[in-house]
């Protein structure tokens, strides 16, 4: 990737992942709507702009990791966008997770003023995004995604290149459908080990050595049982997933029973002001599902 890198979005992941860039040498120009965000990358190096406009006229190539698909169409569309100075030549990245259908309107936009679109979601939270082990779902312009591979290999441990605009955002739907289903299943194990008499610590190790050990039950365990909801990955975004999965379900017709009630447990959770914290605190909402305490 030649020139600057832009970047739109520094909010968990996106400081993560430029912070990672110029850490490899990547020379970085970040915006981000509340200003002050920048701050921080400034003092490691990256130039800001002021708008994302300014971001895109500066830069051959613009990244963005925002927050849903209203931020992520904003970003676009809105006054001092995306869209003022994408042109022929300049390549637009938007890895945020967001449904098939913001994805391809957003890539006929900028395809339509002559610039290169791919999407790139992510799997993988805070700490695979500080450490470059991020998984990596493209789709879009091939050609873009051959020239963003230096950087996609700074980011991330495995790139996949998934064919037409929207495949990218459908993986990473599915993906993350399943995570939030588990993360449900895993609370309401904790809860009824506990209630039940045995030790939650005792089934943490049960589990990291059956078939069903895997990194989630590892990491999220230990912090769930402390009641330590830090954010890694902010609940409000889980259940945006949830939801814009169950309607990928709803127009393919698959029934997601298990889906819709892991849904209504981390809607419970936001309507008890748990959106900000880590989509494990949804365990709050499992134990206490009337929202009393
Ligand atoms: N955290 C995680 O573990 C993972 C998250 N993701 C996905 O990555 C994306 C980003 O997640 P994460 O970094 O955790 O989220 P954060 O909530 O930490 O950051 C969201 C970012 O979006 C910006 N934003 C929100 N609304 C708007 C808007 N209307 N206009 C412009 N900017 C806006 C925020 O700006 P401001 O600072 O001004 O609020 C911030 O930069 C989400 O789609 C999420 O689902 C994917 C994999 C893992
Ligand atoms: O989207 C979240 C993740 O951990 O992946």
């Amino acid at each position: 990737m030649e020139g600057e890198i832009g970047f739109l979005g520094l909010g968990i992941m996106g400081k993560a992942i430029s912070m990672n860039l110029l850490r490899h040498g990547f020379k970085v120009t970040v915006w981000n709507r509340t200003i002050s965000r920048c701050d921080e990358l400034v003092e490691h190096g990256a130039s800001m702009a002021e708008t994302p406009a300014a971001v895109v006229k500066k830069c051959k190539y613009t990244i963005a990791m925002l927050s849903d698909p209203p931020a992520a169409f904003s970003v676009v569309f809105d006054k001092d966008g995306v869209l003022e100075q994408i042109c022929h030549g300049k390549g637009y990245i938007d890895m945020s997770t967001v449904d098939c259908d913001t994805s391809m309107k957003i890539g006929e936009a900028i395809t339509s003023k002559g610039g290169y679109f791919l999407e790139a979601p992510v799997s993988g939270s805070k700490k695979p995004a500080e450490d470059g082990q991020l998984v990596i779902l493209a789709a879009g312009e091939k050609t873009l995604y051959e020239e963003a591979l230096p950087a996609f290999d700074v980011m991330g441990k495995k790139s996949f290149f998934l064919g037409k605009v929207g495949n990218g955002a459908k993986m990473k739907l599915v993906v993350n459908m399943i995570m939030g289903s588990m993360m449900n299943a895993f609370s309401e194990g904790l809860i009824l080990a506990d209630k039940s008499g045995l030790n939650s610590q005792t089934l943490l190790d049960v589990l990291d050595l059956g078939a069903i050990a895997n990194p989630m039950f590892k990491m999220k365990g230990p912090t769930m049982i402390q009641k330590n909801y830090s954010p890694a990955f902010p609940l409000k975004h889980q259940q945006k997933d949830m939801r814009l999965a169950l309607a990928l379900g709803d127009e393919n017709s698959v029934s997601m029973p298990v889906a819709a009630a892991a849904n209504e447990a981390f809607k419970k959770a936001r309507s008890m002001g748990l959106g900000d914290l880590d989509f494990s605190a949804v365990h709050e909402a499992v134990k206490f599902p009337e929202g009393s305490s």
